[in-house]
């Protein structure tokens, strides 16, 4: 197991399999400081990422189903090759819900800055998970490709999630992506996010009409599906009656989406409680306004990475540069 896991200074397990609700396996990843992380094979989701004081940060749902091949409602799950649904395959696509396959002998994390102390803590505990597609999948969408998807726990709880698609076939490809990301929050009333204030946005409940943020952070009072065009690099998702705030950073992913269902929306959804829009805020890293376009022999790579810290925290840019981004 050790070989797709690098081992932490101190020697403490960085990782172990068990079985999920359907007896696929899932990859449990730890630090020595009490943070983990949960990632199912089943569709690639990350179920579980836990601080080193063992709180949840992202959302599962009381009600959701876990039950193969549905993806389970909540944590990060994988939008891949179409998001919502723009396009003939189901909603958000298949690759959320396939079977993965560890790759035992993936190649090794990049080595750490010499200059940078914090960025030595990066990515050293991860697993790397594979996706193919099968004959049915290439009957529905006819376009060989292998998609690795690596997620690594930092010793500072940080979430990284990276993932490459490299086309295989003879003919270029195009697709659209999303990390379809679960946050946890405390009460959505008090939940604002910082970082998309004046971009334009098209808005998924109005036939995505193309709009413009005119308010300074966004806050909630009903229900919100929109697609942020060309969004900076990091977001931030302020929980004040928590006092916590996850920063969002990605890379290769230029739109921001963030979807709340709120009542109405809620009581629709046979896997989610009626109330539990309020603990709830996806606010994902996509690729959606213009597909990426893959020739044959070339690979796509598209970045997030999570962290969660206490809202006193500055995040200043020093902080986020030695981060990476
Ligand atoms: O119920 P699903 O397929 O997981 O999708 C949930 C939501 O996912 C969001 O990302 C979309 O913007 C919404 O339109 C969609 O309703």
């Amino acid at each position: 197991m050790g070989h797709y896991a690098a081992e932490w200074d101190d020697k403490a397990a960085a990782t172990e399999i068990t079985k999920d609700w359907n007896g696929i396996d899932q990859v449990l990843l730890r630090n020595p400081h009490g943070a983990s992380a949960k990632i199912s094979l089943h569709g690639g989701q990350v179920i579980s990422w836990r601080n080193d004081k063992g709180e949840e940060l992202l959302f599962t749902s009381n009600k959701a189903i876990f039950k193969h091949p549905k993806s389970m409602r909540g944590g990060i799950q994988i939008c891949y090759p179409q998001f919502g649904d723009c396009g003939l395959l189901d909603q958000h696509g298949f690759a959320r819900n396939k079977i993965w396959v560890i790759d035992d002998n993936p190649p090794p994390p990049p080595p750490p800055l010499p200059t940078n102390e914090s960025s030595s803590s990066f990515g050293k505990s991860f697993v790397d998970l594979l996706l193919k597609p099968s004959e049915d999948d290439l009957k529905l969408w006819p376009h060989s490709f292998e998609f690795r998807l690596r997620v690594s726990l930092a010793l500072d709880g940080d979430l990284t999630l990276i993932s490459r698609v490299r086309n295989i076939n003879g003919k270029p490809f195009s697709f659209s992506f999303a990390y379809h990301t679960y946050l946890a929050v405390s009460d959505i009333s008090e939940v604002r996010v910082e970082g998309l204030e004046t971009l334009d946005y098209l808005d998924n409940l109005s036939k995505r009409e193309l709009l413009t943020e005119q308010g300074d952070a966004i806050t909630f009072e009903s229900e919100m599906d929109r697609t942020y065009l060309r969004s900076p690099k990091v977001v931030a998702v302020l929980d004040h009656e928590r006092k916590r705030t996850y920063v969002i950073g990605k890379e290769g992913l230029p739109d921001t989406v963030v979807w709340n269902p709120w009542e109405k929306k809620s009581k629709t959804m046979a896997d989610f409680g009626d109330d539990e829009y309020k603990n709830m805020l996806c606010v994902d890293g996509a690729a959606l306004e213009r597909p990426i376009t893959l020739k044959p022999g070339e690979e796509w790579t598209g970045k997030l990475m999570l962290t969660a810290v206490k809202s006193s925290f500055c995040f200043d840019q020093l902080e986020l540069q030695s981060k990476g981004f």
